[in-house]
């Protein structure tokens, strides 16, 4: 493989790609029906397919020549072909589907993600802040040993009732505790109760602007060597654009700085769906 610039213009779909010289770059700028595909717009390690040329996004020297990817549609299908989904999450996934706010649900390989962590950790207690229909908290409770439990939040009650249907239907009711009403107060009421330090994992996936109290909490909550993940750090793309400062996108973008600079916890965050941060309680 040589290293070359590599510039793909697009309308619509992938148009033309090609080498120009270095100094034809700078004057490159966006043509009336013609975008310059910015992530490729860098140097580019130039492999044999050019199908794979929109999947590499950084090979450069601000990498350390490390060959990053992308993860485009037909790369992202073949993902979830290999992911082992059980039929009664698929049929949940699938049900949800035809429902108002199915986006919100986690994807076929971040359930998986979930569940492979409970069960690393050997997890018997956890929590999941924003249940919706139920598909994340269902992968949890799928791998919790009997007479493990999952406290499950959620303040809507519709979706609570697809969920509990789920739940029944693969035979983890007993394992799911539901908690109806705004999550913030179940967790500070569980505090309450003397449940601190008792919890193995937590998963935060509702309110974004309440992420830094949800977390403050689940701190209390999960033991050292527990786990909590966050889900949308990556917040589509826009907690990375200078030029997005809505207040969601602010919130998240200084929960993930806060984050940076929190001793109390271990962290890595991945870009799965749409970027998850798993933080280990020190
Ligand atoms: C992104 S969805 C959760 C998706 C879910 N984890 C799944 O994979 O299907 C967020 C959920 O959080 C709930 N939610 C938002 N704010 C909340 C709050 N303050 N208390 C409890 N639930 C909340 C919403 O009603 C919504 O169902």
């Amino acid at each position: 493989m040589s290293t070359s610039w590599v510039i793909t213009l697009q309308w619509g779909n992938p148009l033309i790609s090609f080498r120009p010289s270095s100094h034809f770059l700078p004057v490159l700028q966006s043509a009336r029906g013609l975008t310059v595909i910015q992530p490729i717009c860098c140097k580019t390690k130039v492999l044999n397919s050019v199908s794979n040329i929109d999947t590499v996004v950084a090979t450069d020297d601000n990498y350390g020549h490390k060959e990053v990817i992308s993860v485009n549609p037909r790369l992202y299908d073949y993902l979830l072909a290999n992911v082992r989904e059980p039929e009664i999450l698929r049929e949940l996934r699938e049900e949800t589907a035809t429902m108002r706010g199915s986006q919100m649900q986690v994807s076929p390989d971040q359930a998986q993600l979930l569940a492979m962590l409970v069960q690393i950790l050997g997890a018997e207690r956890c929590i999941e802040v924003g249940v919706y229909t139920g598909y994340s908290s269902l992968a949890v409770a799928l791998v919790l040993p009997e007479g493990g439990q999952l406290v499950a939040c959620e303040r809507d009650a519709k979706s609570l009732e697809v969920a509990q249907r789920y739940y029944d239907r693969a035979g983890v009711s007993n394992k799911v505790n539901v908690k109806h009403g705004l999550a913030a107060d179940t967790l500070k009421s569980m505090i309450q109760n003397g449940e601190g330090n008792s919890y193995d994992f937590a998963f935060v996936d509702a309110e974004k602007k309440m992420y830094q109290d949800y977390f403050e909490l689940l701190l209390q909550l999960v033991r050292v060597g527990g786990i909590i993940v966050i889900d949308n750090v990556l917040w589509h793309g826009r907690v990375a654009d200078p030029l997005v400062n809505d207040s969601k996108t602010l919130s998240i973008r200084s929960f993930n700085r806060k984050l940076m600079e929190d001793n109390r916890v271990s962290i890595s965050m991945i870009p799965i769906g749409d970027g998850m941060t798993i933080c280990r309680k020190r």
